[in-house]
């Protein structure tokens, strides 16, 4: 019998900051070893504000591989003819033009989350996407991991009833007072604050267990929210916001905070009419979840309980830049499981979160209003 030839997917890279740092080495992890075999990913080029942080950065991360084009600059990777899809790892309020220059040149865009500052900006790109043909979506890593797609098939399968709440939190201490003003969590200029860096995983756990519900048939939810400023900065120290699903009376109640460390335990708790999913922490990768059942409906009392732990090679960045290899080779133009709806609800909430709590970014910042 012929085996299938894996899909060979040439990534360019826009950055060389942390995260593009962390992605990178993911995508070099041989994908056997999460058991995939359709897909390979190469990284073809690699483009900074620098040459020489283009080099430094392929010498560090990819062993000096003479075969990855380093560039001084971002246009160059979209004008590379090697690159199929460009990684966009620049702080927030740099993904809405990093993806416009990436589109107009014909590339599939994978842009790290927040996928832009606000909803304006990202209706903006997905127009332009949908204008050129190519793929976008954000790079909700979380959505893709094994956790994430376990928990998704327990819900389906329907022992736990329907949902009822959603907890969840991420919490860090970026140790604020001692990092410079200019830093992107701090810095307004870069969409500084806990919402737009940390909101985005809080919220995927309630899209997983709430939005995605066939019940729920894509009901937008109402928000109500309250931020705590830092007066270093006026970005948000402290965000919470719950959001409430009328189509299948469910709510969430979700928080994301800068300046201390989160509390221990499960970060996010899924609860259901005949029981809960735990969620450790941290819950952008979650090593593990637990599942606990009732011993009837409503009682609280746990019956029986599972933990099933998870085992990832690598970082777990490397879900999503499969998805993406296999959506553009499918010739699709949006992912199924995070797809253009998620990302827009997330601005829209955004949005609204930083309306109620009178955050407004500096003049020039949004560029779609
Ligand atoms: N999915 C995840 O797990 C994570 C996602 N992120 C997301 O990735 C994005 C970047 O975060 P992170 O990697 O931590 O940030 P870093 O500051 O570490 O890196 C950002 C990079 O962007 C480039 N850049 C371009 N313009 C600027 C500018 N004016 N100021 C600073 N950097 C600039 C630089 O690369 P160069 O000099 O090469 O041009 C820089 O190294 C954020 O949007 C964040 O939300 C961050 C952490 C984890
Ligand atoms: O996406 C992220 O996850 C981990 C955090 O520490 C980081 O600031 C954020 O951007």
């Amino acid at each position: 019998m012929a085996t299938q030839r894996p899909i060979v997917f040439r990534w360019g890279i826009i950055s060389t900051g942390h995260i593009a740092t962390v992605f990178v080495k993911d995508l070099l992890v041989d994908p056997q070893t999460r058991g995939v075999a359709d897909v390979v990913h190469k990284v073809a080029a690699v483009g900074s504000r620098t040459v020489e942080s283009a080099q430094q950065f392929i010498n560090k991360v990819a062993g000096g591989d003479t075969s990855i084009q380093g560039y001084g600059s971002y246009a160059e990777v979209y004008a590379d003819p090697n690159v199929d899809a460009v990684y966009i790892g620049t702080p927030h309020t740099f993904h809405y033009v990093n993806a416009v220059d990436a589109i107009k040149a014909k590339k599939h865009v994978l842009v790290e989350k927040p996928a832009t500052t606000n909803l304006a900006e990202l209706h903006a790109l997905l127009a332009l996407a949908k204008e050129h043909g190519v793929f976008l979506m954000e790079a909700m890593w979380t959505r893709f991991q094994p956790v994430a797609l376990a928990v998704r098939r327990i819900i389906d399968e329907g022992s736990l009833g329907a949902p009822i709440m959603v907890h969840a939190d991420l919490s860090s201490d970026f140790d604020l007072e001692n990092i410079p003003k200019t830093n992107r969590i701090l810095d307004p200029l870069l969409g500084g604050g806990a919402l737009l860096d940390l909101g985005p995983y809080p919220l995927v756990w309630a899209i997983i267990a709430l939005y995605e519900l066939p019940a729920n048939n894509r009901g937008i939810p109402s928000v109500s929210s309250s931020m705590v400023k830092t007066p270093l900065t006026g970005v948000d120290a402290n965000t919470a916001f719950t959001l409430n699903f009328p189509a299948i009376g469910a709510q969430a109640l979700l928080s994301c905070n800068i300046n201390i460390p989160g509390v221990g335990g499960p970060g996010a708790v899924l609860r259901f009419r005949n029981g809960n999913i735990l969620i450790p922490t941290p819950i952008f990768h979650p090593k593990s979840y637990t599942v606990q059942w009732f011993d009837k409906p409503g009682s609280g009392v746990v019956e029986r309980e599972e933990t099933v732990k998870s085992k990832v090679v690598g970082g777990g960045w490397h879900f999503q830049a499969d998805e993406v290899a296999r959506c553009v080779s499918a010739g699709k133009t949006e992912s199924e499981i995070w797809g253009h709806d998620k990302a827009l609800l997330a601005m829209a909430i955004f949005d609204e979160v930083r309306a109620q709590g009178g955050y407004v970014l500096p003049d020039g910042v949004e560029k779609v209003l």
